[in-house]
This record gives C-alpha cells, structure tokens and sequence, in this order.
C-alpha cells in the first residue's frame, strides 16, 4: 500500500492508472477505523481494479463547540488495517494542504434544502464542510466510483445530490450500516462512551425496531410513533435531538401514502452525539 501525504504523488499514481484502464474506487473517512469502514473497503475492492482510502479529520465540518480536537487519530493501526485489506493508496493529506488559505477565504460546495433539516439545523454548516471536502477529495482522487456507509443517512443524500446537480462523473454506492452484535451502529464516537452509557446506548437501535413495527402494522399516525420513540429514548437517559419518520429521498417528514421511509434518530449519551437510521419500505395495499 502506498502512504501519500502529497496531491502530486497522488496526481502521478492517478494518472499511471488512468494509462493503465484501471478503474479507481475511493473511500472517504476521517481515520480510527471499525469494521463499518473496513466493509466499505471491501465493497470498493469489489467495484473496482484499485482502492485509495482518505484520512482526513475535516475542520471545516466541525461546529465551533464541537469534538475536532477531541476526535480519535489513530494512523498506525489505521495504516496496518488498510495494508492487511489490501487498499492500494492511502491519501493522509495536512490540513495546510487541504485548506492553504484558511477556512475563511476557501470556495465552498452547498447543497440547499437537505442540507438545513435535521442533523443539517442542528450543526450549522455541516453539510457545507462535508460537500465542500468531499468535492475536493473528489477532484485529486478522480475516482470511478465512490462508497458511503448509510449509517450518515443525510449526509449519503447529501453526496448523492451534489454529485448529480454538479454532473459529477462519480458512481454514488451506499454501503448497509454494520453493527455490534446487540446492534449499536459502529461508529467512531462510540470510543467516547463509558461501559455503562454504551449499554444504554443500545437503546436506539430498539427504539428504532418499536418503531418500525408501529409503522408496519399502521394502527397509530407517523407523529404519534415519533413521540413514543422519544420517550422511549428518554426514559432510558439519552437526549434526543431528533426522532423522525421522514421521506426515504427528501428527508422531509413522511406522510402516509409515502412508501420509502426512513427512521432517523440523532441521540445525545452524555455529551456524545450518536445518530443512526432504519429504512422502511412499505407494501403498498
Ligand atoms: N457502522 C458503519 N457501517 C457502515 N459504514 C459506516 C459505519 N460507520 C461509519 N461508516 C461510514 O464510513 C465513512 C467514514 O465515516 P467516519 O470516518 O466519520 O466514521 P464514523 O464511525 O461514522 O465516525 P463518527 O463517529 O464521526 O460518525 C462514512 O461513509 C460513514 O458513513
Ligand atoms: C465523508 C467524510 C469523510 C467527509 O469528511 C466524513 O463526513 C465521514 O467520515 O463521514
Ligand atoms: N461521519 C460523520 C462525520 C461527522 O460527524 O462529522
């Protein structure tokens, strides 16, 4: 595997491929990685003749309160992971290279409308920093094809949306959200939770089957079933930030003739922000 820190090298070897015919998956991530990242590899090394794999902790989608400084940097366990996969490139680039000017003075990609509701009203600017960078990372990795895990639900539509209002050549592949086996999502903020708070943190994924059982069997409206899962969040001591039975597409609240739900929860254990998600698609009578 190749270690590339610098966007020439990375131009050199893309350009040796582009000779060769070879087909480039990418996976974007920002390190201390879990088997949730390790199965988008997988699916990338399916898709394509080679894998190049980011690193990279991006400041500008971090709110000013947030975790940036806290989050896990764990390159070289991340590096002997990716190696033992068999990734061909790891891009690590520096945030100096990334953003030589500062965040203040740097050309940004929005995407409106989706970008505002849910995790977007709750981190302002968010979906800006991650389109902006995943539109950068684009254009030095010039992939064929490109995974996402759907565990970041809005922020795959997000992608999707850029990648088709921007005509981005790029194939847009969603990847299943792998979980514990008492079915926590894997996520690298899990890392922050004691034993205790990651028990209780179970919770949402349970919350999320009552739910979704609620919804097939069509006895209560989709507001009521927001409300129930709610309290079932609260009641077991986590902060909900949302609860919402949306569109599977537009991430609007869902309506009762829509056919393609998604269940989306974004949950506070402690001071830990963990969000997850459920597809529904309903059996139209
Ligand atoms: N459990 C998972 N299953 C599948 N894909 C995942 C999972 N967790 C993260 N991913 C995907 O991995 C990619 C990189 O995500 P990232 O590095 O932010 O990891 P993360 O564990 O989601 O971290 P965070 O705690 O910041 O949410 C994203 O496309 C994300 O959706
Ligand atoms: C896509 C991403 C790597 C952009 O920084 C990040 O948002 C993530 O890890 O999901
Ligand atoms: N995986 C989502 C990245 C973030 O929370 O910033």
């Amino acid at each position: 595997m190749q270690f590339i820190e610098s966007l020439d090298i990375l131009r050199q070897l893309r350009q040796q491929w582009r000779q060769g015919n070879l087909r480039v998956a990418f996976v974007p991530t920002m390190g201390n990685l879990h088997d949730g990242h390790i199965e988008l590899v997988k699916q990338a090394k399916a898709r394509a003749d080679k894998v190049v794999v980011s690193i990279f902790v991006n400041p500008m989608q971090f709110g000013a309160n947030e975790d940036l400084d806290a989050y896990p940097r764990t390159l070289d366990a991340d590096r002997a992971r990716l190696e033992a996969e068999g990734v061909d490139a790891l891009f690590f680039p520096a945030v100096s290279d990334i953003y030589p000017h500062g965040l203040g003075e740097q050309t940004f990609v929005e995407v409106p409308g989706i970008s505002d509701l849910l995790c977007g009203a709750s981190r302002p600017g968010h979906f800006r920093g991650v389109a902006t960078i995943v539109c950068k990372l684009f254009n030095m990795v010039q992939p064929d094809v490109a995974c996402f895990g759907e565990k970041d639900y809005q922020q795959l539509q997000v992608i999707r949306t850029m990648v088709a209002d921007l005509s981005m050549p790029i194939e847009i592949v969603g990847i299943a959200t792998k979980r514990q086996q008492d079915g926590l999502a894997m996520s690298s903020r899990n890392g922050y939770l004691s034993n205790e708070q990651r028990t209780t943190a179970t919770t949402i994924y349970a919350t999320m089957q009552t739910m979704r059982d609620a919804i097939v069997a069509g006895q209560q409206s989709l507001r009521d079933i927001e409300k129930t899962g709610q309290a079932q969040l609260i009641g077991a001591g986590l902060t909900p930030d949302y609860v919402t039975i949306a569109n599977g597409r537009t991430l609007k609240p869902a309506q009762s003739d829509d056919v393609k739900l998604v269940i989306l929860v974004a949950a506070y254990m402690g001071k830990t922000r963990l969000i997850d998600n459920m597809q529904i698609t309903l059996h139209q009578a």
